[in-house]
């Protein structure tokens, strides 16, 4: 790869969660001449990040620049706050709500830096998506310029400079684009768009299918097997999408089905890895306290659930995930049950435009005037 470019304007970037994304983000930011804060609520990681570079429990292998300063366990002062240019969250949806809330009251919002949020997950018992989230507790102008990165993007490749594309969505196209500037490199593009709740939900989802594909893989089935979940996934992902109130092409981006190609199938996904372990008779409670890093799609799993019902859509994979998550239900049992649903019709498609080859061909067999 190229060299790093470094960029004319330099930001001071805070990163809050110094786990595998956060860290490894961190590093990228770091790499490009950015002044980079990465905050962690571990004291421990903190004090050997500062003086080895080396994050003890995450990228453990990585050095990482001597430009970034770790920070924490406290949260950062309203000082660090007003000082800064982008704040980027890399912690899990279950940890936003109660770290926003603490942090709001340090934050000026009249200095409110570019915010970016690269967690997926539904978060359990509202059922909220991030957007949601800032909004409830950072007030609709916070909300309003959110900005979202998601995409096929392991932390473990970015670090090792893994030509690597990501989609970036906000309500305000500015905060988008600015975010995308900030982010790009030879080895890394960001494309942006303007459709954060469906990028969010999309992220969120994926997370979903990749368990269920790993139980697939894990029971021992093939490549024909894998290849129809993760299609007949993303079908149920953009009905889900779509119903939600999202635009379905979103889920034709690398938000959609780019991470869920990639996580439906490496093992380098916690989910996948979840997933492949439950296929191979492991319990959920053992394999969660011994995975050492998040699997947002074990509790998206639940608030999806609600949202499917709630929507009356139809969604027979997330339905038998979650029943196998939640319910106790065997998963071979499971994977018997989706493959003796009756034959349905594969694809909902809009109405076709007239003209073209394909209304002359209508037109030879008499089928259109
Ligand atoms: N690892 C990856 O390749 C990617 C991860 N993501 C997303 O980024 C988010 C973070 O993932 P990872 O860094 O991989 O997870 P991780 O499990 O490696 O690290 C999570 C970090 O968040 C901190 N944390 C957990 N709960 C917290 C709370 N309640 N308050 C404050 N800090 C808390 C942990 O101490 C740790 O530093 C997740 O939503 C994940 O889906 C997105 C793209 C790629
Ligand atoms: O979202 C990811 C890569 O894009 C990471 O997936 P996992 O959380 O399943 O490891």
């Amino acid at each position: 790869m190229p060299p790093s470019q470094q960029t004319d304007s330099k930001s001071e970037v805070l990163v809050m969660g110094a786990g595998n994304f956060g860290s490894c983000l961190a590093d990228h930011l770091g790499d490009s001449s950015h002044e980079v804060l990465l905050w962690s609520r571990e004291e421990d990681v903190v004090k050997h990040f500062n003086k080895y570079h080396k994050n003890p429990k995450y990228l453990t292998d990585h050095s990482f620049p001597e430009t970034i300063t770790a920070i924490g366990p406290d949260l950062p002062s309203a000082d660090i706050l007003s000082k800064i240019d982008v704040l980027l969250f890399a912690i899990p949806t279950e940890g936003l709500r109660e770290t926003l809330t603490r942090l709001r009251p340090r934050m000026d919002e009249n200095n409110v830096p570019l915010l970016i949020f690269v967690n997926k997950g539904i978060e359990v018992g509202t059922q909220a998506l991030t957007l949601e989230i800032v909004a409830d507790t950072c007030g609709k102008e916070f909300a309003r310029v959110a900005t979202f990165i998601s995409g096929p993007s392991f932390a473990k490749e970015i670090i090792r400079r893994q030509p690597t594309s990501v989609s970036v969505a906000s309500l305000s196209q500015a905060h988008a684009e600015k975010a995308s500037k900030l982010f790009h490199q030879p080895w890394f593009r960001c494309y942006t768009g303007k459709d954060p709740i469906g990028i969010e939900l999309a992220g969120a989802l994926k997370n979903v299918y990749a368990i269920v594909t790993g139980i697939a893989d894990g029971l021992g089935f093939e490549n024909n097997t894998r290849a129809s979940l993760i299609t007949r996934g993303l079908a149920e992902m953009t009905r889900i999408g779509a119903a939600y109130g999202a635009s379905p092409l979103t889920f034709l981006t690398l938000a959609g089905v780019g991470d869920l190609f990639l996580t439906c199938s490496s093992p380098t996904s916690r989910n996948y890895t979840v997933g492949y372990r439950l296929g191979k008779g492991e319990k959920l409670e053992d394999i969660i306290r011994t995975l050492g890093s998040v699997a947002e799609g074990v509790t998206t799993t639940k608030g999806l659930k609600t949202i499917i019902d709630e929507l009356a859509v139809v969604a027979p994979i997330a339905n038998g995930i979650y029943e196998v998550l939640y319910e106790g239900k065997d998963v071979r049992e499971q994977a018997n049950l989706l493959m003796a649903h009756p034959p349905v019709s594969e694809i909902d498609l809009p109405e076709r435009r007239r003209g073209g080859p394909v209304s002359q061909l209508m037109k030879k067999l008499g089928l259109e005037e």
